[in-house]
């Protein structure tokens, strides 16, 4: 498609409004899609954005909620495993949020085209973060408490071949979480250090530290607070934000049991049924 026409249509509200609708029939229906960059030349991160926004507002008018933001591409290990180089975000949707009771949860395999998981630090944000230049000394203030997490990824793009925009527009790749009990003790770790383990079928397979994400996890969190504002929306208090994989992605089959064990916390175990 020649650059001119690009151009013209990314600037068209229909496209935008086309393309969200086609992301939503890919991760209802389950079916893979070429990558936007390839089908319909956008390379635009901004232009992304409004793919994926457009995307969650239509949701939400279906009545999805909004419990936060993940953040993604902080590592260079997960960089390295998807061949892009910078950071990004997505919203966390409450009808992919799956729930551990003691440690434990479950998540249906069918629901997903190719996923992935990965271990990563929550944020429970206590205060509304809406100023100018927030640093991750603020976002530390303004937390209340933190947990291990487990992301599940996963790609409405055919085979994983993304590029920046394409995951962008798929919603930084999201597919599904589950969260570890809430603790304010580790507030006061030096989030840097904390180290995971995740174990796939009870056998240790990566390994990670909190410097993982983008050299802090709270400078993550500042990332995004910054980057949420530049679009006029301010990461609020009650928001769940996710930091970032701490270590390489693993690719799940049906039946599927992943273990993360972080720092002092207890294990947070994702089965998928
Ligand atoms: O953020 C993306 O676009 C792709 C997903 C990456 C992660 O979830 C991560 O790096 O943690």
């Amino acid at each position: 498609m020649p650059e001119q026409s690009v151009t013209t249509q990314t600037t068209d509200d229909a496209l935008i409004i086309a393309l969200a609708q086609r992301l939503d029939q890919a991760w209802e229906e389950r079916f893979t899609i070429l990558p936007l960059t390839e089908s319909e030349g956008i390379t635009n991160a901004d232009i992304a954005y409004r793919i994926q926004t457009h995307w969650t507002d239509m949701r939400v008018q279906r009545g999805e909620r909004i419990i936060g933001r993940k953040i993604g591409l902080t590592s260079k290990a997960v960089q390295e495993q998807m061949g892009v180089n910078e950071p990004d975000y997505g919203t966390l949707w409450a009808s992919r949020y799956f729930p551990a009771r003691n440690g434990r949860a479950e998540a249906p395999f069918e629901i997903f085209l190719q996923p992935r998981v990965e271990g990563e630090i929550a944020f429970l944000i206590g205060e509304t973060l809406d100023w100018p230049d927030i640093t991750p000394q603020q976002v530390l203030a303004a937390t209340e408490a933190l947990a291990a997490a487990i992301e599940i990824v996963d790609s409405r793009i055919d085979r994983w071949r993304i590029k920046l925009a394409d995951t962008i527009a798929d919603n930084a790749s999201y597919g599904g979480l589950t969260i570890g009990a809430w603790s304010r003790a580790m507030r006061s770790s030096d989030l840097r250090t904390i180290g995971m383990v995740m174990s796939h079928n009870g056998r240790p397979t990566v390994f990670g530290t909190g410097a993982a994400a983008l050299g802090h996890p709270a400078l993550a969190v500042a990332w995004l607070a910054n980057k949420l504002r530049a679009f006029g929306i301010p990461l609020r208090a009650g928001d769940i934000v996710i930091s970032g994989a701490l270590a390489a992605t693993i690719p799940v089959q049906r039946g599927d049991l992943f273990t993360l064990e972080m720092h002092d916390q207890p294990p947070l175990h994702l089965r998928f049924v």
